[in-house]
């Protein structure tokens, strides 16, 4: 449904150009639910707004449901955005109209007859679940029913794509559950493509069937979230299913270890483990079920000298066992790369 294509995106700047977007390839499958995540400055919103056509990439190919859209000229583009709707942090509605006059907007806008926009804006108000808010005002609503607002207005033109932007960080964890609950049912109903971009990784964990985490404006890793979570060691399995660093004994070191529950049960993991001894501890451990999946992770604590014997035993049990990477695993900082966090070129 969405395929970019070394996609970049420069933008000039007084100390410099800045490279928000630095070669992006992307698919995202039809009826997916897409996460893009990235600390703040990786690109998440420029990618977005490439998307949607707002910003002309500087190279590159957006081609989203087979149109290119880095190469419609501007009218266009306008009739290709009906075809994707968007949702924002910050819902804005407009005040001095109610609920369904919102609803009804961007199908005023796309010259939808009177008769047939009411029906559809009953339609679109069930299927979120605010069916009786219809003459509602805005400053009545809850974060989260204005929320729902938002995505029922975006929903109106019957796009083939949501693009969610930071869509539930405004709102507090049970309605976020409950909006995120929504999306994927919307997705499950609809077959809609849903985009979201989000530094939350609670979000991934919730919705998303795959991932792309930015870095720097580049694709750091990608795939399925099965697939992220299994690659034991990367940055999208540490931080979508954590364990904890503990402090450390004298002469002893961090090993963590990975298993999906369908290749080795956690017995099997459990006993493995016990086999190397009571030199050997378990300081910390998870089981979590992603798309479907259910991962383990284990943290060791293992006599320093021993970590190599240790993870060429494990390994032979066929769990993936490797030396915990000392420091913030969320630190997505390069100290080799020349830009800082925000992917600024340093002047
Ligand atoms: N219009 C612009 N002009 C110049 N630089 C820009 C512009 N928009 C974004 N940038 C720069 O491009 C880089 C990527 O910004 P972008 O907003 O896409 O990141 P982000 O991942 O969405 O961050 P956040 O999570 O904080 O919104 C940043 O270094 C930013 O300063």
């Amino acid at each position: 449904m969405i395929e970019l294509s070394d996609l970049r995106k420069v933008y000039p700047g007084p100390a410099g150009d800045v490279v928000a977007l630095d070669g992006i390839d992307l698919v995202v499958e039809r009826g997916a639910v897409h996460g893009v995540v990235g600390r703040s400055g990786a690109g998440k919103s420029t990618l977005i707004r490439c998307l949607t056509g707002l910003e002309r990439p500087t190279s590159g190919r957006v081609v989203v449901d087979g149109t290119d859209i880095s190469a419609l000229p501007e009218q266009r583009l306008r009739a290709a955005r009906r075809r994707m709707g968007m949702v924002f942090q910050h819902v804005n509605l407009l005040d001095s109209r109610t609920v369904a006059a919102n609803v009804a907007f961007p199908l005023e806008v796309a010259g939808t007859p009177r008769a047939e926009r009411s029906g559809r804006v009953r339609e679109l108000l069930e299927l979120v679940g605010l069916g009786d808010k219809a003459g509602a005002y805005p400053a009545q609503l809850s974060g989260g029913q204005r929320q729902r607002v938002g995505i029922a207005r975006a929903l109106a033109t019957e796009p083939a794509v949501l693009l969610c932007d930071e869509p539930t960080s405004a709102l507090d964890s049970a309605t976020t559950r409950q909006t995120l609950g929504l999306i994927r049912d919307l997705r499950d109903r609809l077959g809609i493509t849903v985009v979201i971009i989000t530094h939350e990784m609670a979000v991934v964990r919730e919705i998303c069937d795959s991932v792309t985490l930015l870095e720097h404006g580049r694709v750091v890793q990608d795939g399925s979230l099965a697939e992220v979570v299994t690659d034991h060691g990367s940055r999208l399995a540490r931080e979508l299913i954590p364990v904890p660093d503990l402090p450390l004994g004298p002469s002893r070191a961090l090993v963590e270890v990975t298993y999906a529950t369908d290749e080795v049960s956690t017995h099997d993991a459990l006993a493995a483990v016990a086999a190397l001894g009571r030199d050997v501890e378990v300081v910390a451990g998870t089981i979590e079920t992603l798309a479907g999946l259910r991962v383990g992770r284990l943290q060791l604590e293992v006599p320093a000298a021993h970590v190599d014997d240790v993870i060429a035993r494990l390994t032979a049990d066929r769990l993936h066992a490797a030396p915990t990477v000392a420091g913030d695993p969320t630190d997505r900082t390069d100290p080799a790369d020349p830009r800082g966090a925000t992917g600024e070129v340093a002047a």
